[in-house]
């Protein structure tokens, strides 16, 4: 007999007792049906039909807004009847949308925060303290303000609804729970060095002087890699709110104030509405052109790198030697090279792809697992 077909006959042994089990079931509800929130309705889509079977996971999606309107999945007659019908798109309300989604009768609910936007970060601490729990790959909340950080803790830690965040560092990659094991494991954080960006990345691995920078930035937002506004990624102001946030994970009270932040957007092109950037993009050719001959000369490559040690925190574009670690990389791949007091003579190394909606997507549906996994779902092979 074939080990496929022993294994299979086996899996079917066990099917039963599962099925015995009445599923846990979580009410879901996405803001920022972009290009990450998009890739995660189409996971969700693909992964309920198995998750409900063989993990006794029902996960029911309730409602999906974007910044101006929201769907509700929604038998409520008094609410279809002010929208003039059911299952309709109607004006965005975050709350009467995030109070929908947890249903009447205290289910389970997660809402998965897919946008950019620090006014969806600000109700966090509501939901929290509704007792709803938030996956996000948003870095607002994890990198913004340290007030609304210390609330939306405290308010996570009153009810026992929990905000997870991998996805904000490393899309995909496993990075924040990474640290965040060392650290509950009681190691020490002595330093983070690493390429932070899946666009940057991109980009320095891709100009060579055969493009125009310019175009290739179109091509990373085309492709989904890039910030709502590339600016966000070209000015290192991203990769900053990524610095902070591992900052923060090892314990250390970090603001984007703190970093210093060597931005390549041109000031003439800062303050731009995002679309008149996008116009005017040619204008960074001509200076990044200049940075490439320059790193050539020198023998070297252009990297964008990130580094926090006890001497504070940097982000920005160097000329690194060819032979450098940080030089191989390929596509948009991240590296995060964490050094710890157990981890000091060889630091450990998170690497791979760092951008990019499918595998963001998954850090979100993983994250929403991880909550599910928290009530109860079996999630081993076991
Ligand atoms: N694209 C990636 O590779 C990647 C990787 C890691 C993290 N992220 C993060 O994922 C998030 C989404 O990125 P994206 O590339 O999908 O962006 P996107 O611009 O494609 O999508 C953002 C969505 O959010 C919606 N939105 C904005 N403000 C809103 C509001 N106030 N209420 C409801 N909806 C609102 C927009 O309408 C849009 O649908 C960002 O926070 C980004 O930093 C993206
Ligand atoms: N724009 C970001 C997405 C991942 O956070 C990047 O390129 O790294």
């Amino acid at each position: 007999m074939s080990i496929a077909v022993d294994l299979h006959r086996s899996l079917l042994r066990a099917a039963p007792v599962r099925a015995a089990l009445p599923p846990l079931v979580v009410n879901v509800g996405v803001i920022g049906p972009g290009k990450v929130g998009t890739a995660f309705l189409h996971q969700l889509r693909h992964a309920a039909p198995r998750l409900l079977r063989e993990c006794r996971l029902e996960l029911r999606l309730r409602a999906v807004s974007d910044s101006r309107h929201m769907w509700l999945d929604c038998d409520d007659e008094a609410l279809n009847g002010r929208m003039g019908g059911a299952q309709t798109w109607r004006p965005a309300a975050l709350d009467e949308f995030a109070a929908y989604v947890a249903g009447p009768h205290g289910e389970a609910a997660v809402l998965a925060d897919c946008t950019a936007s620090d006014a969806v970060a600000d109700h966090y601490a509501g939901w929290l303290t509704a007792g709803i729990h938030v996956v996000t790959p948003n870095k607002r909340a994890a990198s913004g303000c340290l007030d609304r950080w210390h609330a939306i803790a405290r308010a996570s830690d009153a009810s026992g609804a929990r905000l997870h965040y991998e996805g904000t560092v490393g899309a995909g990659l496993p990075v924040v729970q990474t640290l965040r094991d060392l650290i509950d494991t009681g190691d020490e954080l002595t330093a983070v060095e690493g390429m932070l960006s899946g666009t940057l990345a991109w980009l320095f691995n891709r100009f060579d002087g055969s493009i125009p920078f310019s175009q290739l930035v179109r091509e990373a937002h085309d492709l989904g890699y890039t910030e709502p506004d590339p600016r966000d990624d070209l000015s290192g102001m991203d990769v900053a709110r990524k610095l902070v946030i591992l900052a923060r994970e090892a314990g250390l009270p970090l603001s984007l104030d703190d970093v210093a932040v060597n931005s390549l957007v041109p000031a003439a092109l800062a303050g731009l509405a995002r679309e008149d950037f996008m116009e005017v993009l040619p204008a960074m050719d001509a200076p990044m052109a200049e940075l490439l001959a320059r790193a050539q000369a020198a023998g070297g490559v252009l990297r964008h790198v990130a580094r926090l040690d006890r001497d504070g925190a940097s982000v920005g574009v160097q000329v690194l030697e060819r032979g450098h670690a940080f030089a191989h990389g390929q596509l948009t791949d991240n590296v995060v090279r964490f050094a710890t007091r157990r981890y000091c003579d060889n630091a450990l190394v998170v690497q791979g792809p760092g951008a990019g909606p499918e595998v963001t997507a998954a850090a979100v549906f993983t994250d929403l697992l991880r909550v599910a996994g928290a009530m109860g779902v079996k999630r081993c092979a076991c």
